[in-house]
């Protein structure tokens, strides 16, 4: 259902209320220390619509670690330089596992279940790598993200790369079982490091929003990637987005979206609109526990689902 900016902002107002309201925030991922202190009182959403201006509520202009949402913009890029190919080296299913599990890597022979676990993402972003140097390679990702959202001010932080290259053991350990099944062409470091340094991009809710008008088709979003791509990736968000969480996600939501560790989810309502949503505080799945609940409040709304 298309709404009009005027019904819209009420609902996104009353969601950021509610968040504000909310006791439980959950827990902010303190793996990567530099997240560790990251204030767990902190709410933002921001709806973009393709020709329309943007909306949001709380605070939509306060830069966050993406983390995993940047798996989103990896897998397009990767997508875009090998084709199908990249389906020999990762699979296309849910894992039904926490985001750094090691399980299934080791029943499957190094082959990840999906772009969007870690092990995944090692995987697709060692492809866009591949003959480039790890500079090159993020130059190459700001680029296009950059241009998805139409702004030049994104960046990654430094401190928040160097903190999970310090203590990323279970990234290092993923990468060298990768290695060791022939299913990582570059040094488990170079990998690491763009991987890392892809997790460390900020972004504010507003430009995130903006950044996935590509996923949005319709004649007046971005046009990054083909149709056919956009309803792959989205297929991927929708079955594998939230890891072991992406089952009652697609639940409550039924839309797709990508989380990250950051507190940050992206979500798309195919030909309506680009969604980001932002707390820090995380739920047992590691995705953001007010985000899920500010999207499923959306989405009950709004009437935007991909099902009905
Ligand atoms: N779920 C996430 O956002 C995880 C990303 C984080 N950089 C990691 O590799 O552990």
């Amino acid at each position: 259902m298309q709404l009009s900016p005027a019904q819209l902002q009420p609902i996104l107002d009353e969601i950021a209320a509610r968040a504000r309201a909310t006791e439980d925030k959950g827990r902010v991922a303190d793996y990567i220390p530099e997240l560790a202190g990251v204030d767990p009182d902190q709410f933002a959403v921001a709806v973009a619509m393709p020709g329309k201006p943007i909306l949001i509520a709380g605070d939509a202009h306060k830069p966050f670690s993406i983390q995993s949402v940047s798996k989103v913009f990896t897998l397009a890029l990767a997508l875009g330089k090998v084709g199908d190919q990249l389906w020999q080296r990762v699979g296309r299913e849910p894992s039904g596992q926490a985001f750094d599990s090691v399980v299934l890597l080791e029943q499957e022979k190094g082959r990840p279940r999906n772009p969007f676990i870690n092990a995944g993402a090692i995987v697709t972003t060692d492809t866009i790598l591949d003959g480039s140097t790890p500079r090159e390679t993020l130059g190459a990702l700001l680029r296009f993200i950059r241009a998805a959202a139409n702004d030049d001010n994104i960046h990654y932080n430094e401190s928040v790369a160097q903190s999970e290259i310090a203590t990323g053991h279970r990234n290092f350990a993923l990468a060298h079982y990768l290695l060791s099944h022939g299913n990582l062409a570059n040094a488990p470091e170079l990998t690491l490091g763009t991987y890392f340094h892809q997790c460390a991009i900020e972004m504010t809710c507003a430009q995130l929003a903006n950044a996935g008008l590509f996923l949005v088709g319709g004649p007046e979003a971005p046009r990054m990637v083909s149709d056919d791509r956009i309803r792959r990736i989205n297929a991927l968000m929708m079955t594998c987005g939230h890891y072991d969480g992406s089952g009652d996600y697609a639940y409550r939501v039924g839309l797709p979206g990508k989380s990250g560790v950051g507190g940050g989810i992206l979500t798309i309502v195919p030909g309506i609109a680009s969604v980001a949503v932002w707390s820090p505080g995380l739920n047992r799945y590691g995705n953001s526990k007010l985000g899920t609940e500010a999207m499923q409040m959306l989405a009950e709304n709004t009437g935007w689902s991909v099902f009905l």
